[in-house]
């Protein structure tokens, strides 16, 4: 599948790097464009044989799939600019943008012709550049095998998750979003361990392998938080009294807050 990424920024940029690391699309199947040269000079450092332009007409020349990968102010201007170039009985477009809508990616590329194109919208988080990341797909119009090789195509870059339109902004919210979310999490400790006496990177280390730690146990004994933090929990005992701090301080509902608020 020849792929095009418009706008290869942390998004698109790190698709790229993905695909290009996968064994389904050659990196010379890639073309990535963006507004700057410096930003084409980045990808080329990611597989030089990933093929970067200027010119965003150029790029989804012969393209099976062209993925607009822009800020979502600038999708109106990219869509005017490219659709008098794709054939859409060939060619399907996806979105990565996360606030958009079939309805209104159709409207954009509606030429009066009657045709339409296969659609998706594709929602990875930024961990897809190493192959962890969690993608929502979910499609209008596509034919079974289609859509098949395209989860094909990412679930080598993470878990691949196929929805209906109406579970992507969830879906964004809790792996996309969610990405930084969970750094957040990682930030506020690092920050308290310092105000405990840690050096900055003595604390990072720590938090970092406590994380892992916590997520593998939850990996290897298949079990939900609360089972762990139980195992944690001496009565009376010190991780209570911290856990009864964060919950004054409005912990989960701080998180659910996030999540609710950015979806
Ligand atoms: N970041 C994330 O974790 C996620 C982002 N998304 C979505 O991805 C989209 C992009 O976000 P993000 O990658 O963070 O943003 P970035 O600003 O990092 O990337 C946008 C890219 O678009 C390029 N660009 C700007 N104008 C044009 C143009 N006219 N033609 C072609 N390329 C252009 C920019 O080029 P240059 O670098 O040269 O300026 C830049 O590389 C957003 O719509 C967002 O909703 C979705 C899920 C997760
Ligand atoms: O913040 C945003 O709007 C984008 C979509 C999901 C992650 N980043």
């Amino acid at each position: 599948m020849k792929i095009a990424i418009i706008g290869g920024g942390n998004m698109g940029g790190a698709i790229a790097k993905g695909i290009a690391a996968g064994s389904l699309v050659p990196a010379s199947d890639l073309t990535v464009t963006a507004h700057t040269q410096q930003t084409l000079d980045k990808i080329k450092g990611y597989d030089p044989a990933i093929r970067t332009t200027l010119d965003n007409r150029e790029a989804v020349q012969g393209a099976d799939l062209v993925v607009l990968a822009v800020k979502p102010w600038l999708l109106e201007e990219v869509v005017k600019e490219i659709r008098g170039g794709l054939d859409y009985r060939k060619q399907a477009v996806a979105s990565v943008i996360g606030r958009s809508s079939f309805e209104e990616l159709g409207k954009l590329l509606d030429n009066g012709s009657g045709v339409m194109p296969v659609m998706y919208r594709i929602i990875p988080n930024t961990a897809i550049s190493l192959g962890e990341s969690v993608t929502f797909i979910a499609e209008q119009g596509a034919p079974k095998e289609r859509l098949d090789e395209l989860v094909s195509i990412f679930s080598e870059l993470g878990q691949t998750v196929v929805v209906k339109e109406p579970m992507m902004g969830p879906g964004t919210s809790l792996a996309s979003c969610g990405i930084a979310f969970a750094l957040k999490y990682l930030d506020a400790s690092i920050q308290g361990g310092v105000e405990l006496g840690f050096a900055p990177e003595e604390a990072r280390a720590v938090v970092m392998q406590t994380m892992r730690g916590a997520l593998e146990m939850m990996n290897l004994n298949g079990t939900m938080p609360q089972t762990e933090i139980d195992k944690v929990t001496t009565p009376g005992g010190m991780t209570l009294r911290g856990l009864a701090a964060m919950e004054e301080s409005g912990f989960t509902e701080a998180v659910k807050a996030g999540l609710f608020n950015s979806k």
